[in-house]
């Protein structure tokens, strides 16, 4: 915030033109000041700039949430299009196929990052969505769309990893949750959309044809326009190429109308440097991928970085959540719900809605404190939802005491995933160092992926044979373990540095040191703010209260 402000009054005059002039016409007492004060470059509000990319990036998102939210609607309208009535097995074969692609695709997805760049990583996920969406729209036969899901989940499983990587090596520190959470918020739009298109179009004859289809059009718009977009700095210092890396930081990082000092721009890129200082522009492909391979199981941050990055993940999908998003319109059927797509469409409108609040809550509050508050909501809710199911009666309507109570309680189930465990562990990629930032978000994407199959191909024969009331029991238990997890391991990561997070997890998970240097990052905020705005902070209600002043200006 300071940066921007000062550089506002004093560098007025200066335009958004090219490097030369801006060290030309550079106000060095402006910026001396600033290095002198310590304010460092991503204290900086995020630019017009950074908000296109995160947007365009964010399709990626987008279309993950809609090619998995479509499959529930296009399968109750395929009828005999493709050859027969879909049996039970090829409907979960034609569902799982893309959860199988994603995890496939998630593997390979962080080492093709770190080898090709995140750029050329995203115009493959796009290829690959258009390809499967193509062979899915033309298939006539059960072979044809299970080829169609298999590819296009390829594409999933790359954007899953691509898009919040993209976005966390372009974000200014404080807004990074932030930023990255609009990319989840549109998972859960295009799981919203999908659900409507799919209902509005459920009796037209080919529909789920036009359905599937129409996901060929974003990924074609971000296709296009990222073709001119460019590499991350982080990515461009670790191939040696400081000028493009300078030149894209003066992009994302120069305040509104105005161009970042030259200083800010020569420190931000030595910071880089110093965390690739072991990275040889000179590699071949196979040397880097296997010294990243070594430092990620021999160097001990490394190692930690991954333990809880898969951790999230895993409580992430093995609390349940996709059991309700894929089949929640077979459960609100049985609960006695005559519109159960309806129905259906209120859990990912509910998961849609709750994302908005963790996109504001998640670098004020932290990424730890909204899990260790949110996680045993979603166990209670599920406690209650188990409950209810085991004095729901077989014959219940949707009119049922029991089927409301069911139906309440998934939602605060929802509205608590949403806020918490939905989007923080895609936060993943500021756990890892450059060197083995690839190949660390590969492993925790792929435990999401694998996790989201195992729930997805188990989660009927479970409700079958240990009955609603032991399967949402259990995911209540897994819950709590999960919380367990967070509780030990899980460090404050809102308001550092990338860099400062590699940092601390030298000497263990660094709990309570995170904890302490997030307070201060955002303390420095506010004391800036309130040196600027001449207010005097005193007592804790006034720091505060400056707090959520600072926090509305911003
Ligand atoms: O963060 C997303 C989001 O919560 C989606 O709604 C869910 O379907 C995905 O599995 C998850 O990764």
């Amino acid at each position: 915030m300071t940066a921007e402000l000062e550089l506002e009054s004093k560098t007025a005059s200066q335009q958004f033109s090219s490097s030369k002039s801006s060290s030309e016409n550079f106000d060095q007492s402006a910026v001396d000041h600033e290095v002198a004060a310590g304010v460092d470059i991503e204290s900086g509000r995020p630019n017009p700039f950074v908000f296109l990319l995160t947007i365009l990036v964010s399709f990626s998102g987008f279309l993950f949430g809609y090619d998995t939210g479509y499959i529930s609607g296009a399968l109750t309208s395929i009828g005999i299009d493709l050859g027969h009535e879909l049996s039970d097995g090829d409907e979960s074969f034609i569902t799982s196929a893309t959860s199988l692609g994603a995890l496939l695709g998630g593997i390979i997805a962080g080492t093709l990052a770190d080898v090709l760049g995140r750029k050329w990583v995203t115009l493959g996920a796009n290829t690959l969505f258009i390809v499967g969406a193509i062979i899915q729209a033309a298939a006539h036969t059960v072979w044809t769309m299970i080829a169609g899901r298999f590819v296009m989940g390829w594409g999933v499983g790359i954007a899953s990893l691509i898009a919040p990587l993209y976005i966390s090596e372009m974000a200014p520190s404080r807004f990074r949750g932030r930023l990255v959470i609009l990319n989840v918020l549109a998972i859960t739009g295009g799981q919203v959309i999908a659900y409507a298109i799919g209902a509005g179009l459920e009796d037209v004859g080919n529909g789920w044809r036009v359905l599937v289809g129409l996901s060929i059009v974003p990924a074609t718009v971000q296709m296009v326009m990222f073709i001119f977009m460019p590499e991350t700095p982080r990515f461009l210092v670790s191939r040696g190429r400081i000028d493009e890396a300078k030149r894209v930081i003066r992009w994302v990082y120069s305040p509104r109308h105005q161009i970042v000092s030259e200083s800010l721009v020569e420190k931000k890129v030595k910071l880089l440097e110093i965390y690739n200082n072991d990275q040889h522009p000179e590699w071949t492909k196979i040397q880097r991928f296997r010294y990243s391979l070594r430092q990620l199981l021999l160097v001990p941050e490394n190692m930690r970085a991954v333990i809880i990055a898969c951790m999230l993940q895993g409580i992430q999908q093995f609390s349940g959540f996709n059991s309700l998003m894929y089949f929640s319109s077979s459960l609100f059927a049985v609960v006695g719900f005559d519109h159960s797509t309806a129905v259906s469409l209120i859990v990912a409108g509910t998961n849609m809605v709750f994302t908005i609040l963790a996109f504001i809550l998640i670098d004020r509050v932290g990424r730890r404190r909204i899990l260790l508050c949110t996680i045993p909501g979603m166990a209670i809710s599920l406690v209650v939802a188990a409950i209810a199911f085991h004095y729901l009666p077989s014959d219940a309507t949707g009119a049922d005491p029991w089927a409301i109570v069911i139906l309440l309680f998934m939602m605060c189930y929802v509205a608590f995933y949403a806020s918490g465990i939905g989007n923080v562990p895609w936060q993943q990629s500021e756990l890892f160092s450059m060197q083995v930032r690839g190949l660390g978000t590969s492993l925790a994407t792929a435990t999401n992926w694998a996790g989201n199959l195992t729930i997805s191909s188990t989660y009927l024969t479970m409700m079958k044979n240990i009955t609603p009331s032991g399967t949402f029991g259990l995911f209540a238990g897994l819950c709590m373990l999960g919380w367990l997890g967070v509780f030990l391991m899980y460090p404050e990561t809102a308001y550092l540095t990338l860099e400062d997070i590699q940092g601390f997890l030298k000497s263990g998970f660094g709990i309570k040191k995170s904890q302490a240097m997030s307070r201060e990052q955002r303390q420095k905020h506010i004391a800036a703010w309130a040196k600027k705005e001449g207010v005097e902070i005193v007592e804790a209600e006034h720091v505060a209260y400056a707090d959520s002043a600072v926090e509305k200006q911003l």
